[in-house]
């Protein structure tokens, strides 16, 4: 992996209806991210958040679609900023903020590359667009958006689309998917890792079968990584927490793999939300995923 990472923040809560995930950025930091990094070895640049501001919270009568305007305006921003990291060849850290972001980060980092992997680990598919959507919100549609499927609005941002083809995506994880989105799974040809993939065969298979899948076809993989994809015994600070999830071990089994490989290029860690948390256990939790993913080792 690169030797310098940069950090970016995206307090972001206008993509779904819980208020406090815009403070995920500062429950990362307070546990420690920057010191975790730079004692593996990092070097460390934390170019601080992206500017949301307040906008009035809306929903658009005729699409569902809550806060567009304001999500769009912000992943412009966010896309921006990783764009920048990217030239300069440091790697992308985003922190979040709800996964609306991801929108952004990707929209930043797949042009530099011909043929971009996603390693979505998510309890969600996030694979909804206003059509198939139940709530409206943003959060639950960034992989749609980001393979090219939804509002202009969404898809377009950063002036290209799509950032990511179907058969380049991997969802570990996924325990709660709407109708819409198992129709366009299965339509595809989705690649995904369900609970059930995961008990059956083990973490361990399951990485060592996505890695070999992403190293024959693509040149760099963002890490997606939705804190609910965890049990919510392991991470309760999220706005939508799903029973059955993956357990810390798995997960930080997962993220050695990843730092072994040595396949990702850039990542996100999205949907802390302090208000719903303990203690700061997701924070906390999110950076000792970090650490894992950086090549922290004990030995
Ligand atoms: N990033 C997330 N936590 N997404 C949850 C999405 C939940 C649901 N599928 C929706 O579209 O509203
Ligand atoms: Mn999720
Ligand atoms: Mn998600």
């Amino acid at each position: 992996m690169k030797k310098r990472i940069s950090i970016v923040g995206a307090p972001m809560d206008l993509g779904q209806l819980r208020r406090g995930v815009d403070m995920g950025p500062s429950a990362i930091r307070y546990a420690g991210v920057i010191e975790r990094l730079e004692q593996i070895g990092y070097e460390v640049h934390d170019m601080g958040d992206i500017q949301i501001g307040r906008p009035k919270l809306v929903t658009d009568p005729k699409t569902g679609l809550r806060n567009l305007e304001a999500v769009v305006t912000a992943n412009k921003k966010l896309a921006e900023k990783v764009d920048n990291i990217m030239r300069r060849g440091d790697f992308p850290l985003v922190l979040g903020g709800d996964h609306s972001i991801a929108i952004g980060t990707l929209a930043g980092v797949s042009k530099y590359f011909n043929s971009l992997g996603v390693i979505w680990y998510d309890a969600h598919g996030d694979l909804n667009t206003a059509e198939t959507s139940p709530s409206g919100n943003i959060h639950g549609m960034p992989l749609a958006a980001s393979l090219g499927l939804g509002e202009n609005e969404l898809t377009e941002i950063g002036g290209y689309f799509p950032k990511v083809k179907f058969e380049n995506i991997v969802i570990i994880g996924a325990r709660a998917l709407d109708p819409g989105e198992k129709q366009l799974i299965k339509e595809k040809g989705i690649k995904v890792y369900t609970m059930h993939e995961i008990d059956r065969l083990g973490m361990t298979r399951v990485m060592e079968e996505t890695i070999s899948y992403l190293k024959e076809r693509t040149d760099g993989v963002h890490l997606s990584l939705d804190l609910d994809a965890l049990d919510p015994l392991f991470a309760p600070g999220v706005g939508t927490p799903v029973v059955g999830g993956i357990d810390y071990r798995e997960s930080n089994l997962a993220m050695e793999m990843l730092a072994e490989a040595e396949i990702i290029t850039s990542a996100e860690f999205v949907e802390v939300n302090p208000i719903l948390d303990e203690r700061n256990k997701t924070g906390i939790l999110a950076v000792d995923l970090m650490g894992a993913l950086f090549g922290e080792r004990l030995l």
